[in-house]
């Protein structure tokens, strides 16, 4: 399965059990909890994700990070905002250096 159609499927997904029991739904008992939580899942789950990336093996760093996406896949369903606006977003910056990019930033 390619990298757009696993992240297809999952967004698909999310959004189909987003109303579904909570008791036997991770995604659903997210939601009943509020965006508020899903934010703070999210970044306990960056957390893990750097802790795994400097104490930890690869197996663990891969692990913590398919949870960091699917929480985040959670939340900009939350919000409404289709994963494809995020893949559009880096097509967009693809071949801008971020140095280059940020350098030409307005100054305040
Ligand atoms: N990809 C995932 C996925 N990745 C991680 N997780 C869950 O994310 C949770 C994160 O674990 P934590 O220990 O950090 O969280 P927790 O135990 O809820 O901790 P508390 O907040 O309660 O303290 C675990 O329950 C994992 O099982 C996921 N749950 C669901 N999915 C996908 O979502 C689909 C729908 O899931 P359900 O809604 O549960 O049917 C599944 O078929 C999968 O494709």
């Amino acid at each position: 399965m390619s990298t757009s159609e696993t992240l297809a499927r999952l967004e698909a997904t999310i959004a189909e059990r987003r109303d579904a029991d909570p008791s036997s739904s991770y995604v659903a008992k997210l939601h009943a909890r509020g965006i508020g939580k899903i934010a703070q899942k999210l970044g306990e789950e960056a957390t893990e994700t750097v802790i795994a990336a400097l104490t930890e093996d690869d197996k663990a760093l891969v692990g913590e990070a398919a949870d960091l996406i699917f929480h985040l896949m959670v939340l900009l369903g939350t919000r409404n905002v289709p994963f494809a606006s995020v893949l559009a977003e880096l097509d967009r910056r693809e071949g801008v250096s971020g140095i280059a990019e940020k350098a030409s930033r307005p100054r305040s």
